[in-house]
């Protein structure tokens, strides 16, 4: 009679398992792991949106061109519709090509679209996820998040706003002797607002050391999410293993680690600050900055992030807001230079509202509403943040419009495809600060129609997607909305920005990467005349007191 255990033990035990035909079951094992793999992504594949064929287990990788991948997903979408899905290996990812689906996922459904992808080697490995970038959707961003917000407040903005002004007055001046290197004394203003508002540090010149250390650990964290460059991506579980069998963990690290702590020697040299000013019975004379309200906070409610971590919080402020506000005043630049009536444009509103004597400040801008549309123009016509940024992540499964889409999608709004949309933006390459005028601003300036007239229109009150969306969407907008504001209206106050007399400019021609900007070009960039020059001048002795404050970083 049988017992019960070996009947057991038959019914478990292969028909096949014997000596001569254990092979022949590692070649079914073998065989059958990929094969359920591919039924199981055939399955996915069918019920989500349409898009290119994929190959099992490289998905479209050899059909997305490696240089301005956008062009060619903006492409697609005419193919495959406003939503379509590409595979990145074995991951699917929804391209969305119109901002109103963009909206119904990730904003009205920011529950379920608003973590990031996982980023194995970019987060995890270089930095345990302490930037908010990468962090996925939870506690850790939230607080991270919370952190932002309460530092970049409307009433903490007006506190930041004196400094812009004063950077966007040194600008100015900056370009009377060198006005070929515009492009490196946009990235000079950039970097000191951040830095200012970040630590209440200026910056004086762009090789200051502690600049030359951010684009390093920027350029190396960009490095590590090239697509395909590390295995640890797809099989996760490569990344735990000990640095003797994954050298390359070892120079992830180490430079994750460095950037840590230059992160926490920043926020330590804030403390120091405040508390000497302290002891010396002066706290005001230590500049208002995100880094010192975040201390202020801190003391008054304790934050669960470690030292490391609650560093990154006001270090994030570089990496996201200098290189961003920089590039899309390059692309201001370009538009200018191939449109010119919009200069005319700016200096005629510039010179009815404020005259000759002065240059513009914020208390302007209500009065300055062509200046305001040609900033949002600028981020409409050539959104520096071109595919999104870091994309978004569902958590959830979702049903959209029939299809299925699974948990840890990856979803990426297409910018160049949303923002240069016909249907949202007639003549969508065409820069024209008018399509942002109300009727109103519109009759005041004497432009009777208003000549773009989409068939529909964008959801969102910026009127482009430039920042994002959802709960995710750049925390930073309105403080880079200030710094464009202020930068444009006192730029196009002192000068004529013109191309160069029979010079061919390509509107087209910008650079690779995640953040672009238009390829280097030289323009005309000339002072209106000796008596704007002498305005300038005078406003920069009155900018370098203000800024005397904010000590300068040294090379
Ligand atoms: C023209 C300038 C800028 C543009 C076009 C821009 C655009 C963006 C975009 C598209 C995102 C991703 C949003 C999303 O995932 O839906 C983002 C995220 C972010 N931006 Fe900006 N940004 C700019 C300036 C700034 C500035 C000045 C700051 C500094 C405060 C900043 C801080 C951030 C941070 C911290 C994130 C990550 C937010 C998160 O993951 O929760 N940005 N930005």
């Amino acid at each position: 009679m049988a017992k019960e255990g070996d009947e057991l033990q038959s019914s478990h035990t292969c028909r096949c398992f014997d000596r001569t035909s254990l092979p022949i079951c590692c070649i079914h094992a073998h065989n059958l792991i990929p094969a359920v793999i591919i039924a199981h992504d055939i399955f996915l594949w069918l019920r989500l949106p349409p898009g290119p064929s994929p190959l099992p287990f490289i998905g479209n990788k050899l059909d997305i061109p490696t240089s301005q991948p956008w062009l060619q997903f903006e492409k697609w979408s005419k193919q495959y519709g406003p939503v379509f899905t590409l595979w990145i290996g074995r991951k699917p990812t929804l391209i969305i090509s119109d901002p109103h689906i963009a909206a119904d996922l990730m904003e009205k459904q920011s529950n379920k679209y608003s973590s990031r992808p996982r980023m194995v080697v970019m987060g995890e490995v270089y930095n345990g996820n302490a930037s908010i970038l990468t962090q996925p959707y939870g506690k850790a961003w939230s607080t991270r998040r919370k952190l932002l917000h309460a530092a970049l407040t409307p009433k903490a903005l007006k506190l930041y706003k004196p400094t812009q002004e004063a950077e966007a007055s040194r600008l100015c001046f900056a370009l009377l002797s060198n006005p070929q290197g515009w492009e490196k004394e946009l990235e000079r203003f950039t970097s000191s607002v951040v830095f200012c508002v970040a630590y209440g540090h200026r910056i004086d010149s762009l090789k200051a050391q502690v600049i030359a250390d951010r684009f390093r650990y920027m350029h190396f964290q960009a490095s590590l999410n090239i697509p395909g460059k590390y295995l640890a991506e797809t099989f996760p579980l490569l990344a735990k293993l000990p640095k003797f069998l994954a050298p390359w963990k070892g120079d992830v690290q180490s430079m994750g680690t460095r950037e840590g702590k230059a992160n926490v020697e920043l926020l330590e040299m804030v403390k120091r600050e405040v508390a000497t000013a302290k002891a010396q019975g002066n706290p005001d004379a230590v500049p208002d900055s995100l880094c010192k309200l975040l201390l202020e906070m801190r003391e008054k409610e304790p934050v669960p992030l470690s030292e490391t971590h609650f560093s990154y919080v006001p270090a994030s402020l570089f990496g996201a807001g200098s290189d961003t506000t920089a590039s899309t005043l390059c692309s201001a630049f370009l538009g200018l230079v191939t449109h010119p009536s919009v200069l005319k444009a700016a200096h005629a509103e510039l010179d009815r509202v404020i005259g000759a004597d002065r240059t513009p400040t914020f208390a302007d801008e209500a009065d300055l509403p062509y200046i305001r549309a040609l900033a949002k123009e600028t981020l409409r016509w050539r959104p520096v943040v071109v595919l999104g940024g870091t994309p978004h992540a569902s958590t959830e499964p979702d049903i959209y419009e029939g299809w299925h889409i699974p948990t840890e999608t990856t979803i990426l709004g297409n910018n160049w495809a949303i923002n240069l949309n016909e249907a949202y933006y007639p003549q969508p390459h065409h820069f024209d600060p008018i399509r942002f005028l109300s009727d109103s601003e519109r009759t005041h300036l004497g432009i009777a129609k208003q000549p773009y007239i989409g068939q529909k229109t964008h959801p969102a009150k910026a009127g482009h997607s430039s920042f994002g969306w959802g709960r995710r969407i750049c925390p930073g907008a309105d403080l880079a909305a200030n710094s464009l504001f202020i930068a444009l209206a006192k730029l196009l106050w002192a000068y004529d920005i013109l191309a160069i007399e029979g010079r061919e400019y390509d509107i087209f021609a910008y650079t690779d990467g995640f953040n672009v900007r238009p390829k280097p070009f030289e323009c005309v960039v000339r002072v209106r005349s000796e008596r704007h020059r002498g305005v300038v001048e005078r406003e920069e002795r009155v900018a370098r007191g203000w800024l005397e404050k904010f000590t300068p970083f040294g090379e």
